[in-house]
């Protein structure tokens, strides 16, 4: 702006006392956050945090937002719009926030999909706070920013597919949808005590990062759920990753073609998350044999049948060789070498199918038994499907739980109302006529096991 003052040569100089002067009588720092750094293409973390920190912190003094949908599609995420300004204060020091962007003059053509407009933020503060700023008050934004972002994140369920080749890769792949079980551990119909004990753990473990570090432990933790099918186990898996706000990977070992690809798989799981493998006796032959010999009949079938033989040589080419020792080299070896904070899941409806060196201690940390509905967990489900802590019906209901093997499944088929006009009573009703036709047959079927 002096330029048009002064001869060609002091210009240099003018320029250089007018910049003195400037930051003399200017006592501001100014330090900007660029959205993408200059030498790479990944977005900056810095950025991405401020942005959250903003978000939260600049709400109620900000006058232009950009709104933008939460991931978890309920609720809008405000965060300033380009050119504006918010003040902050930390620990008396006042600050100014800019969002603003670059337009270049020329135009780019960027394959990276971008735009060419350049976002960033502006901090503005005066130079005595230079220290507090740059050491502490950097830190808190950063900081701030990545625990409200991990509070918004979305969580995931992941499954694995067959591997595809492509191109002559192999691409293994998890997929993810949005993780919304309603599932808790108050809807959960379980002993009170066992309740708690299962809580408890899951907690503890979630805050022992210093503990396992101390121990020269991987922070890992291994569960084996096991009762009869409709007993809940499922259910207790999402209820862990809603208590312990986790992931969920849900491998499916028979889509596994190998252990080197077992392996992948799971390196490409991320923290806080739980890894669950179902029917784990179903899944893997862990007697080591991972085909089962076919009896004689079908063998013979199958021969006369071209169709039917090619497609079963087909199933038994594509089925899994993921073996036990592999499963447990994950579990012991590298598992314990990579990632942290995690849980792994087995269920089975047999436990006493499973192979020892599986379910050995030190392997699975806790054994948790899902049984048939006892009394108590019939409480849990009559106050969560029809509001009652307490009926006359209660007695009688729970004399017949005793004596029949009822899963919550059934108990809750029947507490849910089939049509308007069914009361909590007529459920009641229902419930019982359901677990007593149970006991009949029953009692048939032992009728007619004694007379053979
Ligand atoms: N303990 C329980 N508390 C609350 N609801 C339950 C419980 N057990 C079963 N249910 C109900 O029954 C349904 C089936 O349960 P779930 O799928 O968890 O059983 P599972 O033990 O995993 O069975 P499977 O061995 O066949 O996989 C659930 O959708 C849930 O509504
Ligand atoms: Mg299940």
């Amino acid at each position: 702006m002096f330029k048009q003052y002064f001869p060609y040569e002091l210009q240099g100089l003018v320029e250089k006392y007018a910049h003195k002067l400037v930051s003399f009588v200017y006592p501001f720092i100014e330090i900007t956050f660029h959205e993408y750094p200059e030498d790479g293409f990944e977005r900056s973390k810095a950025y991405a945090a401020i942005k959250q920190y903003l978000s939260t912190n600049s709400a109620t003094r900000a006058k232009r937002f950009k709104a933008d949908m939460a991931r978890d599609s309920r609720s809008l995420i405000l965060s300033m719009d380009d050119y504006e300004e918010v003040t902050d204060k930390y620990k008396g020091i006042k600050l100014w926030w800019a969002s603003s962007k670059t337009i270049p003059q020329t135009q780019v053509f960027s394959i990276y999909g971008r735009g060419e407009e350049k976002r960033y933020y502006k901090l503005t503060f005066h130079r005595r706070h230079r220290e507090t700023i740059t050491k502490n008050y950097l830190n808190h934004v950063l900081n701030e920013g990545k625990a409200i972002e991990a509070r918004r994140r979305q969580r995931n369920l992941y499954t694995n597919h067959r591997s595809e080749e492509w191109e002559g890769y192999q691409r293994i792949m998890w997929t993810h949808v949005g993780f919304d079980h309603p599932a808790t551990f108050d809807t959960l119909a379980m002993e009170p005590n066992k309740k708690k004990e299962i809580t408890n753990d899951l907690i503890t473990f979630s805050k022992a990062k210093d503990y396992y570090k101390k121990i020269g432990k991987a922070w890992k933790r291994g569960y084996l759920l096991y009762g009869p099918p409709g007993t809940g186990k499922s259910t207790m898996i999402a209820a862990m990753a809603n208590l312990l706000e986790y992931d969920v990977y849900d491998l499916e070992l028979t889509a596994v073609k190998d252990n080197t690809e077992l392996r992948k798989l799971l390196i490409d799981t991320s923290s806080k998350s739980i890894i669950v493998i179902e029917d784990i006796d179903c899944s893997l032959d862990l007697t080591g044999q991972r085909k089962k010999e076919k009896d004689t009949n079908e063998k013979k079938n199958e021969e006369k049948d071209p169709i039917k033989k090619k497609v079963a040589d087909d199933c038994e080419e594509s089925s899994s060789k993921v073996t036990l020792s592999g499963l447990l080299g994950f579990i012991d070896g590298l598992w314990s070498a990579c990632g942290s904070e995690r849980i792994i899941v087995f269920t089975t409806n047999y436990v006493e199918k499973l192979d020892p060196a599986l379910i050995r201690r030190g392997r699975m940390d806790k054994y948790i038994e899902l049984p048939y509905c006892s009394f108590e967990a019939f409480k849990v489900l009559a106050r969560n499907y029809l509001d009652l802590d307490s009926h006359d019906l209660f007695a009688k209901i729970s004399g017949l739980l005793e004596e029949t093997k009822t899963t919550p499944a059934d108990v809750a088929e029947n507490l849910m109302p089939k049509s308007a006009e069914e009361d909590a009573d007529a459920c009641l009703e229902n419930l019982i006529k359901a677990i007593e036709a149970a006991k009949e047959e029953v009692r048939l079927k032992a009728e007619e096991h004694e007379g053979l």
